[in-house]
């Protein structure tokens, strides 16, 4: 997870591949008086997962589509790096940034291999280099170029078209993935799936991607930073995951994440050395979880051996005991 950098220039605002993202003060009042977005201001670093969720209408997609300018901002600022690009041209804008939606958007009418290729086509690649990529691209998301190159998008599962919306962003090597409600479309088996291998895609490309969604289980699994915004694009929150489970930082978001956020923050919460007591004098016969594995699959250890404590292996060498008082106990707020 990156540290969101300082103002000012930083050559850390830029990775191969990927730029950081800096709104200041964006508004949006629509032509009839909806003032969607009041002010926002939020940095994303480069190679970050943001995702954005709040209750329907709160404006996360106002704010999505502000980045790419295909919705015009009001006011404020957008910065992709270190430059200013509120004014820049859209069209050239909108080629360095994937944009994956909900029912992804492919042409109907041209093949997967056509899909995949539009905006390398855009910007004048020879043939055989577009050609080239987009078979990479095809890899990249798991369905074999030569089988699903030529089919159409009717051709395809609700998965499958999912795949190539996200390998037609990716098409041209973009600085920053928008992505609106992307895996909203599928069943949840399906779901997960993609979102497991969005993970490790992420893992490997290294984007700076904003991510819209209704579900925060999908925040809380995808994010390395989560933005809470209520109506008008205010900012309730900005955090990781573990942070925003475990100490809402206002009624709203302790609200929104609900009840349920023990058990979730759970899920992101690792297994760390500070948490844990001596190893037992009488070497006792216990089950070991590693240091570091998630403090849910810790519990669901001593559930299924009926123990309250676990031993914790660091390569292999037992380190200390963790008990499930101490793993159930939030945190004090920092
Ligand atoms: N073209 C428009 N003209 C007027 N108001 C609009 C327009 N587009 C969106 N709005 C309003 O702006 C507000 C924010 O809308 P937006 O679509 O950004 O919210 P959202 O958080 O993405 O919602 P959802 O989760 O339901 O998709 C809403 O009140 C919406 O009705």
């Amino acid at each position: 997870m990156n540290a969101p950098a300082d103002a000012g220039h930083d050559p850390a605002a830029d990775r191969p591949g990927a730029a950081r993202i800096r709104l200041e003060g964006i508004r949006k009042r629509y032509p009839d008086g909806t003032e969607a977005v009041r002010e926002l201001s939020l940095e994303i670093a480069a190679g970050e997962l943001v995702v954005l969720i709040g209750p329907s209408g709160c404006g996360k997609s106002t704010v999505l589509r502000m980045i790419n300018r295909l919705i015009e901002p009001s006011g404020g600022r957008i910065l992709l790096g270190d430059t200013d690009v509120t004014h820049a041209d859209p069209v050239e804008l909108r080629r360095r940034i994937g944009y994956v939606i909900q029912n992804v958007g492919l042409f109907p009418h041209q093949t997967v291999a056509t899909n995949v290729g539009t905006v390398p086509r855009l910007l004048g690649w020879p043939k055989e280099r577009t050609r080239r990529r987009v078979d990479e691209l095809l890899d990249v998301v798991g369905l074999d170029p030569a089988q699903f190159g030529r089919r159409y998008p009717h051709e395809l599962s609700g998965g499958q078209r999912q795949r190539v919306g996200v390998a037609r962003a990716l098409a041209a090597d973009p600085v920053v993935l928008l992505m609106d409600e992307p895996f909203s479309a599928v069943d949840p088996i399906v779901r997960t799936r993609l979102q497991e291998e969005f993970l490790r895609l992420q893992a490997e490309v290294r984007k700076t991607i904003v991510l819209v969604t209704h579900d925060l289980d999908e925040a809380v699994r995808l994010g390395d930073r989560i933005a809470v915004l209520s109506e008008g694009g205010r900012l309730e929150q900005y955090d990781t995951p573990a942070a925003l489970l475990g100490a809402p930082a206002t009624p709203f978001v302790r609200e929104f994440v609900g009840a349920d956020r023990g058990i979730r923050r759970l899920a992101v919460t690792p297994v760390a050395r500070e948490t844990l007591d001596p190893l037992p004098a009488d070497g006792a016969d216990l089950p070991t979880v590693a240091l570091g594995s998630s403090a849910y699959d810790a519990l669901a250890v001593m559930l299924a051996a009926a123990v309250d404590r676990v031993l914790v292996s660091e390569d292999g060498r037992p380190v200390g005991t963790l008990t499930r008082h101490r793993l159930l106990t939030p945190e004090p707020p920092a």
